[in-house]
């Protein structure tokens, strides 16, 4: 539905944020994981029209998007990761001016806006000025306004940032849903954002596309590499020197840490099987290795 064909940009004074991505987005949710600085903010904004790739294309139902990008933005849904409001309206008469903007009849766009302040749950602070919200909060009026005038195609960056734990599984859930039918690409350097939601998972660092795949896929990267062994405090620098750590934790007899291997780290390593996290920091620490 659409695509993103061997897009590059460089901004203004020579930054290279995006290096020949190609990627083919059918219905369904796609992670696009990413260090900060990774370049996803940049293919996001490619993706919604909002930045002219400096080459490359983007084509919406085989079309081009970027000549033509009305019929795309007619079936976008778009969550900017700087996304900001007007303090002063309520989120109501917020959803109101954007469904306004966006074409909606003034029925249907009432209607629309009621079900959608339900979805986030923000009914309670509904007559409140957007101005005296939080971040979270923010964040949610955020998301219902990327899905009025239900879209095709649904673009969050980094949608969870300021979510409490109960939010950003409500909304993970809520952009599975969606997904049934539509394109959600959902951005994010949080890989629980994604893990048991996003069938397809695309990593991006420095520009790059360095693996695209089903979760299962990137499990099977790292299979037999994953190991933990608790080791004393003052060994800890040394094997994170040499080997990437996904978790650590202090206990009464050391440090239990959990790091990738492709053999067993120490005698006392015990292997244990990957999560997408050790997947995701194995495809980062290899491009790391090989300077890509
Ligand atoms: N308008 C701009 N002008 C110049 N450089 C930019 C611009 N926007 C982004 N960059 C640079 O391009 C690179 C990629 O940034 P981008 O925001 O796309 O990455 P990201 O993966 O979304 O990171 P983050 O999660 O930190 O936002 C970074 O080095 C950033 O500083």
């Amino acid at each position: 539905m659409l695509q993103l064909v061997d897009v590059t940009k460089v901004y203004r004074g020579g930054k290279r944020a995006v290096e020949g991505i190609t990627l083919d987005l059918q219905p369904g949710l796609i992670g696009l994981l990413g260090p900060n600085g990774a370049g996803k903010s940049s293919l996001m904004r490619i993706a919604a029209t909002v930045t002219r790739p400096t080459s490359g294309q983007v084509l919406f139902q085989g079309r081009d998007a970027v000549a033509h990008p009305n019929p795309l933005r007619e079936a976008l849904g778009y969550l900017p990761q700087d996304f900001g409001v007007y303090p002063n309206l309520t989120a109501r008469e917020f959803l109101a001016y954007l469904a306004a903007a966006k074409g909606l009849s003034v029925r249907s766009a009432r209607a629309r806006v009621d079900e959608l302040i339900q979805l986030v749950n923000l009914t309670e602070a509904l007559e409140r000025p957007l101005g005296k919200y939080s971040g979270g909060m923010v964040r949610r009026v955020g998301i219902a306004q990327a899905l009025l005038g239900d879209p095709k195609v649904i673009i969050v960056d980094e949608p969870t940032a300021g979510l409490d734990p109960e939010e950003r599984v409500r909304f993970r859930t809520l952009l599975s849903d969606l997904s049934v039918d539509r394109v959600v690409l959902l951005s994010t350097h949080i890989v629980s954002d994604v893990d048991s939601v996003a069938a397809d998972v695309v990593v991006v660092a420095r520009g790059r596309l360095l693996r695209r795949g089903a979760p299962e896929d990137l499990l099977r990267d790292v299979d037999g590499q994953v190991w933990e062994a608790t080791v004393p405090y003052s060994e800890v620098a040394a094997v994170r020197a040499v080997h990437t750590v996904s978790r650590m934790v202090r206990t009464t007899t050391g440090v239990r840490l959990r790091m990738l291997s492709p053999t067993r780290p120490s005698a006392d390593a015990v292997p244990v099987a990957p999560d997408l996290e050790d997947a995701y920091l194995g495809i980062i620490g290899r491009s790391v290795a090989v300077g890509r």
